[in-house]
């Protein structure tokens, strides 16, 4: 095994801040617990990052959050490997073939794979990543399970990413699905994997190609979250749509699209691919033992477990729809208008479908586009367009022939002129129901709604003073998109519920002594 040290730099910044299990456990997580994640920082993607090795207590993953999380002391890695120089055929024997067969040309050549190669997963190899990268200190990116780290191949010193994962079945998960699809052009690329154990705490290690133009989040604020044209939106839709379209054929839901996740290949709009990464909550459906069973064939399944892969995959198109919504407008279709987050009013309107198009941002829009949106943003997943539909629409395949300047407002070639003037307050839901006066909670005062007389009186008291609020800056998409998308994903994770014999809930307790509840049988 190679002897992994590690040594600092004496000049630390004043601000460190150590990371320990305390801190680490109060983020939020992709892991079921933080103590789980040896990567995971209590992080804000603004605020820099500052790890003062010397109070980091002495625990297994002290070495990975060393190796994985600094970025600002000069970590040197001292790898002494008493091993001889491997032979080429030793490679290979060590190469850690964790598949049940081998990469298939079709996968190679970016062709959708037939679902029964859907069992193969990553090859890795199981020698130390420091023999062929060297780490940096640079982080590129911050996740919520951890940083994404720069490393150089030692062979030409090209740049690539890296991300660390402790490995467990939901890293893997993800590993394999995301190697099984990168070979298409518009999935981040998969370069290496290495399964390097540290103290006894098992990692995946995998390198991606570095993508220099960042993620699109952080670009299209950078610029100013100024909407971008139709013919840009529709250029990256294409792209990532094209992706999509691959990962559905193959019977797999990303569940995580979003701007932080689509990765440019360059700074310049011209040229740029768009790649989707992350594969956090990547799925494909399992073997499903239940309608496979006698009692349960699928003449008595229930639509919901026959319908399950395809709520996954309609998922993503909603996701497509309010990226190609923040893209054009330049904030997103739901918000909260207390500046949180998240709101009950925001839930509600999310569940119902009911968002706006205001006149400033939307009207030079064409109608088709936002037709577009509509279709990707409809409550109901079976009604919602597939990415089939999204590919062969106007909005996509009509790309090429448009000339929109820029900024698109004063383009003449919104066709909305020509078609009834669309809904201001448009409801995603099958028909344009009456609004509820809880739904409409906080909706801002400029949204004109088809509502009933007894509707209209009982807001019109409560709702009209409310002084507009103004849609969130875009950072707060990222958590506004996290927790519309947990609501969204179905089947999600394994769902714990505690034993009311050994639950230390408080209120619990206090009612069981007030003898609100029946004690328990023992
Ligand atoms: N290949 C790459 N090239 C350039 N930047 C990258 C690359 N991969 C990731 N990043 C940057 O790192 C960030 C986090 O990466 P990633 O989404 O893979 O991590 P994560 O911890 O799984 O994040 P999430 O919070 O979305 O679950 C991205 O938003 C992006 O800014």
């Amino acid at each position: 095994m190679p002897n992994i040290s590690i040594m600092n730099n004496q000049e630390k910044e004043v601000n460190e801040k150590p990371i320990t299990p305390e801190t680490a456990s109060s983020g939020i997580s992709m892991y079921s617990s933080a103590s789980e994640n040896p990567f995971f920082a209590n992080v804000n993607r603004s605020t820099p990052i500052f790890m003062d090795y010397e109070n980091v207590p002495d625990t297994p993953t002290t070495i990975q959050r060393n190796l994985c999380l600094d970025a600002t002391s000069n970590m040197e890695l001292d790898i002494s490997d008493d091993e001889h120089e491997e032979t080429e055929a030793e490679k290979q024997a060590r190469l850690c073939v964790c598949a049940s067969r081998q990469v298939s040309e079709s996968q190679a050549a970016g062709q959708p794979q037939p679902k029964e190669t859907l069992t193969t997963t990553f090859t890795s190899y199981t020698r130390p990543i420091t023999d062929d990268y060297k780490i940096s200190h640079e982080i590129i990116g911050v996740g919520e399970s951890g940083k994404v780290m720069a490393c150089y191949s030692k062979t030409d010193n090209t740049k690539y990413a890296l991300k660390v994962l402790r490995d467990g079945p939901k890293s893997r998960r993800e590993v394999q699905l995301h190697f099984l699809t990168c070979k298409h052009e518009n999935i981040v690329s998969i370069i290496d994997i290495y399964e390097n154990t540290f103290d006894n705490v098992k990692c995946l290690l995998v390198v991606i190609e570095f993508l220099e133009g960042g993620d699109l989040l952080t670009r299209f604020e950078n610029q100013g979250s100024k909407p971008y044209s139709e013919e840009k939106v529709g250029e990256i839709i294409k792209q990532i749509g094209s992706a999509v379209r691959y990962l559905h054929d193959m019977n797999i839901a990303h569940r995580d699209i979003k701007l932080e996740n689509i990765i440019c290949s360059s700074a310049e709009d011209e040229g740029c691919v768009y790649k989707l990464g992350d594969f956090g909550f990547a799925k494909r459906p399992e073997r499903n033992h239940l309608m496979e069973s006698p009692c349960c064939t699928p003449f008595y399944a229930p639509p919901e477990v026959l319908s399950r892969e395809r709520y996954d995959k309609s998922c993503d198109m909603w996701s497509l729809g309010v990226v190609m919504y923040i893209l054009l407008s330049g904030y997103p279709p739901f918000y909260s208008l207390h500046g949180m987050p998240f709101s009950p009013g925001m839930q509600k309107r999310i569940t119902t479908g009911l968002y706006a198009f205001p006149h400033d941002e939307w009207d030079h829009i064409k109608a088709t586009t936002k037709d577009e949106i509509r279709h990707l943003l409809l409550t109901d997943p079976s009604k919602r367009t597939t990415i089939h539909g999204l590919m062969k629409s106007y909005f996509i395949s009509g790309r090429s022939t448009l000339t929109l300047p820029s900024n698109g407002s004063d383009s003449g070639l919104s066709d909305d002129s020509e078609s009834p003037q669309p809904p201001m307050f448009f409801t995603g839901g099958d028909e344009t129901p009456d609004a509820d006066p809880d739904t409409l909670e906080d909706m801002p005062p400029t949204m004109s709604v088809k509502m009933s007389k007894r509707t209209e009186a009982t807001m019109s008291a409560r709702m009209f003073n409310r002084p507009i609020v103004k849609a969130p800056r875009l950072h707060s998409i990222q958590e506004e998109m996290n927790r519309a998308l947990d609501m969204m994903r179905l089947g999600n994770d394994t769902c714990y519920i505690k034993s009311l014999k050994t639950s230390g809930n408080n209120l619990l307790a206090r009612r069981r002594s007030n003898k609100q509840l029946a004690p328990l049988k023992a």
